[in-house]
C-alpha cells in the first residue's frame, strides 16, 4: 500500500490548509506529471522544489541550475514522496533537463537589491530567460511555462517571441507567475478586516510591478467593503509588498519562501487542471486579445492543455479604473522593451 499521501497528508495539514487538497490521497492520481524547475539552487528554487517534491501529483522533479543542483538533488531525493529526482547542473545538461516536461518553472535570474526596480534587472535576466526558452522550445515543445523571473511583465514577452520564432508558440501555455501578488492581497485583506486568510480571495489584475500591480479589492471574496482610507492604503501595500522585502532582507535578496509557496500553489492549480480538475481559477499573466495590452494578468481558467480562457477583469469600481489608467505607461513600455530585446536576440542567434 502506498501510506505517502497519507501521511503527506497529515503534514501538510498540520502546516496550512490551504495545501490539504495537494496532499490527499484522492488527488494523487495515476499519471503523474514531471515538472522541471529552472534556477532550482536558488533561494526560490530550492524551497520550491521542496514543496513540489511532497506533491503526489509529480512522478518526476527535474532540478536544473548553472550550480549546486547535485547537491539540492541528493538531498531532496531522500525524501519519502513519489516524486523522482533527476539533478542537472550546466548548459550542456539543459536538454536532457527538459526532455519529456509537462511544467517548466522558471525561478532563474537574479534579485533585486533595495534601491532598484524590477526593470533594473532586465540586462542579466532578459537573456536568461531567453536561453531557457530557447531549450524548452527545442526539447519540451509542448510544456506548460510559467515565468517566475522578473521583470515578469517583460520576460513573459521574450518567451513568447522565441517560441514564435521557433513555431511552438501556444499562447495558452506561457504564463507569468503573478499568484504572489493574490496571496499577499489576501493576507492584507483578512489582517485589516479580521477574517481567516486561507478564505480570502483577491483578484490581482494587469502586470507584476509597482502600478502595474492592480488588485480587485471590491471583487474580495467574501464580500467586504472597505473605507477610502483602507482602499488607499492596502492598494499601497499589496503593489510595495515586493520592495517591503527587498528592503527587510537589507541587500541579501527579495521575497523567496513566499514565492516559493505562491509558486508552489500556482504549479498544482495547473497540474490538477492538466488531470482533468474542472473549475481551476489562478490569475496569471498572459497573452490577451481583450484589451489595449498584448499581455495582461487576469483570474485564467486552466484546464487539460494549460489556460482555457481568461475570466476577464470583471466590473472595476471608479478606483480601480483609476489604478488602471496609472498603470498603462509602465506595462505598455515593459511589454515594448520585450519586443525589442527578442528582436535583438532572435537577429543575434540567426
Ligand atoms: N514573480 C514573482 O512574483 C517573483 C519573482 N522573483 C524573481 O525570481 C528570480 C529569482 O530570485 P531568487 O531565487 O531570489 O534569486 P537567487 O539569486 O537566489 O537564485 C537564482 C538562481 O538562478 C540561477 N541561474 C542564474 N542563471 C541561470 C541560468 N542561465 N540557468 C539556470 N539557472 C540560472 C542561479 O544560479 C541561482 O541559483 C529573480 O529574478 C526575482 O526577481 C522573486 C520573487 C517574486
Ligand atoms: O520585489 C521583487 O523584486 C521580487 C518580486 O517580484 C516580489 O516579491 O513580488
Amino acid at each position: 500500500m502506498n501510506k505517502t499521501p497519507i501521511l503527506l497528508g497529515s503534514l501538510i495539514s498540520r502546516i496550512s490548509p490551504n495545501l490539504i487538497r495537494y496532499a490527499s490521497s484522492s488527488s494523487a492520481s495515476s499519471t503523474g506529471r514531471k515538472v522541471a524547475v529552472l534556477g532550482a539552487s536558488g533561494g526560490i528554487g530550492q524551497p520550491l522544489s521542496l514543496l513540489l517534491k511532497l506533491s503526489p501529483l509529480i512522478s518526476d522533479l527535474s532540478l536544473y541550475d548553472i550550480q549546486h543542483t547535485k547537491g539540492v538533488g541528493a538531498d531532496l531525493s531522500h525524501i519519502e514522496t513519489r516524486a523522482k529526482v533527476k539533478a542537472y547542473v550546466g548548459k550542456e545538461e539543459l536538454g536532457n533537463a527538459l526532455k519529456g516536461m509537462d511544467l517548466v518553472v522558471i525561478p532563474a535570474g537574479v534579485p533585486r537589491k533595495p534601491g532598484m526596480t524590477r526593470d533594473d534587472l532586465f540586462n542579466t535576466n532578459a537573456t536568461i530567460v531567453a536561453d531557457l526558452v530557447s531549450a524548452c522550445a527545442k526539447n519540451c515543445p509542448r510544456a506548460i511555462i510559467a515565468i517566475i523571473a522578473n521583470p515578469v511583465n517583460s520576460t513573459v514577452v521574450i518567451a513568447a517571441e522565441i517560441l514564435k520564432a521557433n513555431n511552438v508558440y501556444d499562447e495558452k501555455k506561457v504564463v507569468g507567475v503573478t499568484t504572489l501578488d493574490v496571496v499577499r492581497a489576501a493576507t492584507f485583506v483578512a489582517e485589516a478586516k479580521g477574517l481567516d486568510p486561507t478564505k480570502v480571495n483577491v483578484p490581482v489584475i494587469g502586470g507584476h510591478s509597482g502600478n502595474t500591480i492592480i488588485p480587485l479589492l471590491s471583487q474580495v471574496s467574501p464580500p467586504v467593503s472597505f473605507s477610502q482610507q483602507e482602499l488607499d492604503s492596502l492598494s499601497t501595500r499589496i503593489q510595495n509588498a515586493g520592495t517591503e522585502v527587498v528592503e527587510a532582507k537589507a541587500g541579501t535578496g527579495s521575497a523567496t519562501l513566499s514565492m516559493a509557496h505562491a509558486g508552489a500553489r500556482f504549479s498544482f492549480s495547473v497540474l490538477e487542471a492538466l488531470s482533468g480538475k474542472q473549475g481551476v481559477v489562478e490569475c496569471g499573466y498572459i497573452a490577451s486579445h481583450d484589451g489595449e495590452f498584448s499581455h495582461f494578468a487576469t483570474p485564467l481558467l486552466f484546464g487539460r492543455n494549460g489556460v482555457e480562457k481568461s475570466m476577464g477583469t470583471g466590473k472595476l469600481s471608479d478606483y480601480e479604473k483609476k489604478l488602471l489608467e496609472k498603470a498603462k505607461k509602465e506595462l505598455n513600455t515593459n511589454i515594448q522593451s520585450g519586443l525589442t530585446f527578442a528582436k535583438q536576440y532572435l537577429a543575434k542567434s540567426k
